[in-house]
């Protein structure tokens, strides 16, 4: 239950670069935290929230049935509903992009929610150095498959991070499902 899956080419690399050219288009914010305080320390990226921009309702359906098959294969959770909108984040090597250890469940109404995370790479892992996506399981870190389209899950508790972009820079997607309290 505290597994890391992983989803080769969940999206395929056409899908990815179509998603990346909306987003493109976009204007983006500052990265806000769980409870919307944005401390650069912990931090630093570019977000577009996908549920504000038109023509993009085949990613969600996409998402919907990989996190349905992962659910069912892998987790067995308690999953009602996708409570908040996929976030494609951008983290650039002219500012170190990075997010630090983390949990995704928080204490705001929507994050204390959150069971499942899935981060799709939108970017090839070879247009960025560092930018790393690592899951820490247990005692060990588990560096996620940097291949462009790969989706990574984890249940939502587990701490994770995103290393420093030291060139280039990375797109990543990411969505949480949400349920009821873990018990
Ligand atoms: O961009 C990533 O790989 C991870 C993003 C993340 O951990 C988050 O948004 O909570
Ligand atoms: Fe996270």
């Amino acid at each position: 239950m505290l597994s890391v899956h992983s989803i080769p080419n969940a999206f395929s690399i056409d899908q990815c670069n179509e998603i990346l050219t909306i987003v493109a288009a976009q204007p983006s914010q500052d990265a806000g935290l769980v409870k919307q305080n944005s401390d650069h320390n912990i931090r630093r990226a570019d977000l577009v929230w996908l549920d504000d921009v038109a023509g993009t309702d085949w990613v969600m359906d996409r998402i919907i049935d990989l996190v349905r098959e992962a659910n069912r294969d892998v987790y067995d959770f308690d999953l009602r509903e996708f409570a908040e909108s996929p976030q494609v984040a951008r983290y650039g090597a002219e500012r170190e992009g990075h997010f630090d250890w983390h949990s995704d469940i928080g204490e705001g109404v929507l994050a204390s929610k959150r069971k499942l995370t899935m981060v799709i790479q939108l970017t090839p892992g070879s247009e960025y150095e560092g930018g790393g996506l690592e899951v820490m399981p247990s005692n060990h870190v588990i560096s996620a498959d940097r291949a462009q389209g790969c989706a990574t899950l984890f249940p939502s508790m587990l701490l994770h991070r995103v290393v420093p972009v030291t060139a280039g820079g990375r797109h990543s997607l990411t969505i949480w499902a949400h349920g009821p309290a873990f018990r």
